[in-house]
């Protein structure tokens, strides 16, 4: 929304299921919903995107010799049975699961990169995103940092899933955006990963929500999802090796930057800062 009065930029609304001719240099292709309960709705929309989405745009690329950077996900390891994820782990995907949809659809995605860069000589960079958060998320997208915030400030109970014993590692949105910028640039394909190695179960993230907007929020258990991962962690040497890169912002430091902007959207802008200095009281936090 910001860039809306630059007149260097142009937002084009287009479904990428269908080509389109464009003049470019670079293209990072991110479309795709990357919550399982979006990307669950309407599974064959979800293949289509990756792979016919994928296949557009890496079409597009070749025609006008652009650079083509793929976001990739940490789905592609599926329930990881090597800890923590390295990039030369090929992973553990269950193909007609609930989420193959997405997972199966990334994985493909990457091979058509890599076929059109092999085939086509098309120039390509490959990101694999592990959890990522910050302001600016939908507050109903449905991921488990955004559906905590929005619920300890609502005051309804954190909503957990299985025993909550699984395990994420979150990461920052503006290192995650360092990242891709510094793989576009760079000289290296990858695959990368980019997440932060800060690993953390359910239950422990549930409570830095509770203490930094609210020690009094209740948790509440969930029957989990089909094929949940047990857990998931990057490690991220090749990418501090050859991008020279590496996730500044700990969960604890990004979180609350988060809660402000949550609170803003929830509640208006008169809400109270007291979900954001860490208090862990959350009394002030109102509703208008
Ligand atoms: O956030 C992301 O970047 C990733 O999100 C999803 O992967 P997932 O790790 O399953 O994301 P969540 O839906 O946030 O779930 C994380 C864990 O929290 C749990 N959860 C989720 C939501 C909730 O309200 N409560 C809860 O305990 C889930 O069961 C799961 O174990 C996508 O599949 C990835 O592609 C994407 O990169």
């Amino acid at each position: 929304m910001h860039h809306f009065g630059n007149p260097n930029f142009e937002l084009i609304r287009h479904d990428v299921v269908e080509p389109i001719l464009l003049e470019v240099d670079q293209i990072y292709h991110l479309a795709c919903p990357a919550s399982p309960v979006h990307y669950k709705f309407n599974p064959v929309k979800t293949i289509k995107t990756n792979v016919v989405g994928t296949l557009n745009m890496l079409g597009l690329a070749k025609r006008v010799g652009a650079r083509f950077l793929l976001t990739s996900t940490s789905e592609v390891y599926g329930d990881p049975l090597q800890h923590p994820q390295v990039e030369t782990y090929w992973g553990n995907v269950n193909p007609i699961g609930v989420r193959s949809c997405y997972d199966e659809g990334k994985r493909t995605a990457e091979t058509l990169t890599m076929d059109y860069h092999r085939g086509a000589q098309v120039e390509v960079r490959i990101a694999r995103i592990f959890n990522t958060y910050g302001p600016r998320m939908c507050i109903d997208d449905g991921r488990v940092v955004s559906n905590f915030v929005a619920q300890a400030l609502r005051k309804e109970p954190l909503t957990v899933y299985g025993d909550g014993k699984q395990t994420r590692s979150f990461q920052y949105v503006s290192d995650l955006v360092e990242g891709l910028m510094r793989l576009m640039e760079g000289e290296h394909i990858g695959p990368f990963n980019l997440g932060n190695p800060g690993e953390f179960t359910m239950l422990e993230l549930a409570n830095v929500v509770q203490e930094t907007i609210d020690s009094n929020a209740k948790i509440e258990f969930h029957p989990n999802t089909e094929d949940d991962p047990h857990k998931r962690k990057p490690d991220i040497t090749r990418a501090k090796e050859m991008l020279g890169w590496e996730p500044k912002i700990s969960l604890r430091q990004g979180l609350p930057l988060m809660v402000t902007d949550f609170q803003k959207r929830i509640f208006g802008d008169q809400s109270v800062t007291a979900a954001t200095s860490g208090t862990g009281t959350g009394t002030s936090v109102g509703s208008t």
